[in-house]
């Protein structure tokens, strides 16, 4: 026992924030780690003296039930500064406003461990920002904005800072997409409907809160935007690459997620045809994302396997990464479930004991 403890502070408590609860109070670690502030979007429990909150195992109840508004950043900021001991802040939201703010937690020594994708795939400012590497600056793993738990962004950094050289990073980088891609085109022609694989993936929890989200391929533009970016490309934005949507055009601006998901079978027929034409040539569909060094080209979009390529024969949500560097020129291939809110917490839980091991108490 190293008597070392943190505080830990958890915005956003979902699917994966309410995973990452239960693994971390398991957590096998020397380090002791105290948790100051559990929040969702409307409810928020503070410990005002940094004592452990004490939330018992219904913490849904306690939070519903005892919960104050949340805290406007600055006011987070302000508090989190102020812990006696080093703090831990998990964001486990999608938010944007959240992810802006990093710089100014990290910047003030405060680590963060988060599956958030949008601080390092939105503007490369920020992304410099945050790897600035600034001295007394918090530390901050990501390594489940990647293939969720899959040993992806930890794998790559080593390679690099070994000296290795990234030529070409391709695969399957969304959950839903390779469960839709899976089941919807398959060598055997099917009967299978898009609109109903995309409400099952939905129930499944692999989407993200609007399936659109995967759906237009940003979500991948994102991962692949940070892959290309650890890799040494200078990536602006996920959006300054070609990126192919799946959301049919007249659906794109319409209110609701539900919606969006009562008119998507309309325009079944679309993707029906295509995956048609690729079994006559006994051949599936995949949603794919690349990055080649050596052109310097980013992209995301449909293309087609034959049947005995591995990105072929993937199952249910898994995730697929080929690493081809100067040392794998045979590539490294990692392969497994790529979503899902335990194997993405588990990601989560991982960082928070890399970060807390590697602090200063
Ligand atoms: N699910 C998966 O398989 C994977 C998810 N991820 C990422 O993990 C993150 C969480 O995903 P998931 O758990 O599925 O999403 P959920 O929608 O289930 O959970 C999001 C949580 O964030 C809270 N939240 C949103 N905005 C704020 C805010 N401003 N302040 C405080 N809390 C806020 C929500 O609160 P409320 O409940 O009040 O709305 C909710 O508790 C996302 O970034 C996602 O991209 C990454 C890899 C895989
Ligand atoms: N919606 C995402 C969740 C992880 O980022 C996916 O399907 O992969
Ligand atoms: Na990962």
């Amino acid at each position: 026992m190293t008597g070392k403890e943190v505080n830990v502070a958890i915005i956003g408590c979902g699917l994966v924030g309410s995973a990452f609860l239960k693994q971390l109070q398991a957590a096998r670690s020397p380090v002791t780690y105290n948790l100051i502030l559990l929040s969702s979007s409307k409810k928020s429990l503070i410990s005002d003296d940094f004592k452990p909150l004490d939330i018992g195992s219904n913490w849904k109840e306690t939070l519903n039930a005892s919960g104050k508004e949340p805290l406007p950043l600055e006011s987070l900021l302000s508090y989190l500064i102020k812990s006696p001991k080093p703090v831990i802040l998990v964001d486990n939201t999608s938010n944007e406003s959240i992810s802006g703010f990093y710089p100014k937690f990290i910047d003030n020594g405060i680590s963060i461990a988060t599956p958030n994708k949008k601080a390092f795939s939105s503007e490369l400012s920020l992304w410099k920002r945050i790897f600035s590497g600034k001295p007394a600056s918090g530390l901050v793993y990501h390594e489940a904005t990647v293939g969720a738990g899959l040993p992806i962004i930890g794998t790559l950094n080593d390679m690099i800072n070994t000296g290795d050289q990234v030529k070409k990073v391709e695969g399957i980088f969304s959950g839903t997409l390779s469960y839709i891609f899976n089941e919807f085109s398959t060598i055997e022609p099917n009967n299978v409907l898009f609109s109903d694989v995309v409400k099952k993936a939905k129930d499944l929890g692999y989407t993200e809160p609007d399936p659109r989200d995967d759906l237009n391929g940003l979500d991948v533009a994102r991962k692949v935007t940070i892959l290309a970016r650890l890799s040494g490309l200078e990536v602006e934005s996920p959006t300054s690459f070609s990126v192919q949507s799946l959301i049919p055009k007249p659906l794109e601006s319409v209110a609701s997620a539900e919606e969006f998901l009562g008119k998507l079978p309309q325009y079944d027929s679309d993707l029906a045809k295509l995956k048609d034409e690729a079994a006559k040539e006994k051949k599936v569909l995949r949603f794919i994302g690349k990055v080649d060094m050596a052109t310097k080209k980013v992209s995301v979009g449909i293309e087609k396997y034959d049947a005995s390529h591995p990105f072929a024969s993937l199952k249910g949500s898994d995730n697929v990464v080929s690493i081809n560097t100067e040392r794998y020129s045979n590539p490294m291939v990692i392969q497994g479930a790529g979503a899902g809110a335990e194997v993405t917490a588990a990601g989560v839980v991982a960082d928070v004991l890399k970060i807390a091991e590697r602090i200063q108490a």
